[in-house]
């Protein structure tokens, strides 16, 4: 079974436009748990251009299924994760003034660092899991830093699949997911996906990568939800992900 965690830091963009509290994010991650998503992901940023540090400790009480927390390991973000103590934390080697997330780690050259901030967040009981590239060579790297997960990037698997749309089992890239994740699996760590997956293309993702634990999707299902509302939104993404 795959989980459905949906990420709610769109939500809080559009909150963030008029300086108010609507929507209510709470009440969204609420919703989102009632709706049928299995757990709720923030992504934090330096700017706090969406997601604010305020939000995550509001969160924490509320959210009954998967709290998980994405974010690169800066001081401020460490201790933040380190004392709300979510269910699981993804670390993301993004740049302060990223737009959004657009690599994964070289577990190589960020060994030493990664180790470290992992061995932090697994000493606190948090599971961790770490954002990376379709590249079997980093994830080796990945299990000697102490992971328990790897997130495979979908970007640009996303974008691969909308062009080769008519065709998609040729996908060339995709014989790099598969390989990635089947040595992930070899090595003993689980698997998450995210980015930019949407309804069109998370289907042929799940279904070839059935080793998939959890995937987390914001930016799409908020659109898809402005047009089908958030709760059929939630089913039909949950649909995608069956068995
Ligand atoms: C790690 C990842 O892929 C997501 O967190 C994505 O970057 C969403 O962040 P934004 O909503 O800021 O684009
Ligand atoms: N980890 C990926 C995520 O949380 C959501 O990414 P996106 O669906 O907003 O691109």
């Amino acid at each position: 079974m795959t989980k459905l965690s949906v990420n709610i830091n769109k939500f809080a963009t559009l909150r963030n436009a008029r300086g108010g509290n609507m929507p209510d994010l709470l009440k969204v991650a609420q919703d989102c748990e009632r709706f049928g998503a299995e757990g709720i992901t923030v992504h934090p940023r330096p700017d706090q251009r969406h997601i604010r540090y305020q939000d995550v400790w509001d969160l924490k009480p509320l959210v009954t299924t998967e709290f998980n927390i994405e974010g690169y390991p800066s001081r401020e973000f460490m201790e933040l994760v380190l004392a709300v103590k979510p269910h699981q934390c993804t670390l993301v080697p993004d740049p302060p003034d990223a737009i959004t997330s657009n690599t994964g780690w070289d577990t190589d050259k960020h060994q030493a660092f990664l180790k470290d901030v992992i061995g932090q967040l697994k000493k606190a009981g948090i599971r961790v899991s770490i954002f990376l590239n379709a590249q079997v060579d980093k994830v080796a790297g990945a299990k000697s830093a102490g992971a328990d997960r790897i997130e495979l990037y979908t970007g640009p698997y996303a974008e691969e699949y909308a062009n080769a749309y008519t065709q998609p089992q040729n996908l060339q890239l995709f014989n790099d997911y598969k390989h990635t994740a089947r040595e992930a699996v070899a090595l003993g760590l689980e698997l998450n996906a995210g980015h930019d997956l949407n309804l069109d293309n998370l289907r042929f993702f799940k279904l070839h990568i059935p080793q998939l634990k959890e995937v987390s999707i914001g930016h799409a299902l908020v659109c898809d939800a402005l047009y089908l509302g958030l709760e059929n939104t939630i089913q039909l993404y949950k649909r995608q992900l069956m068995d």
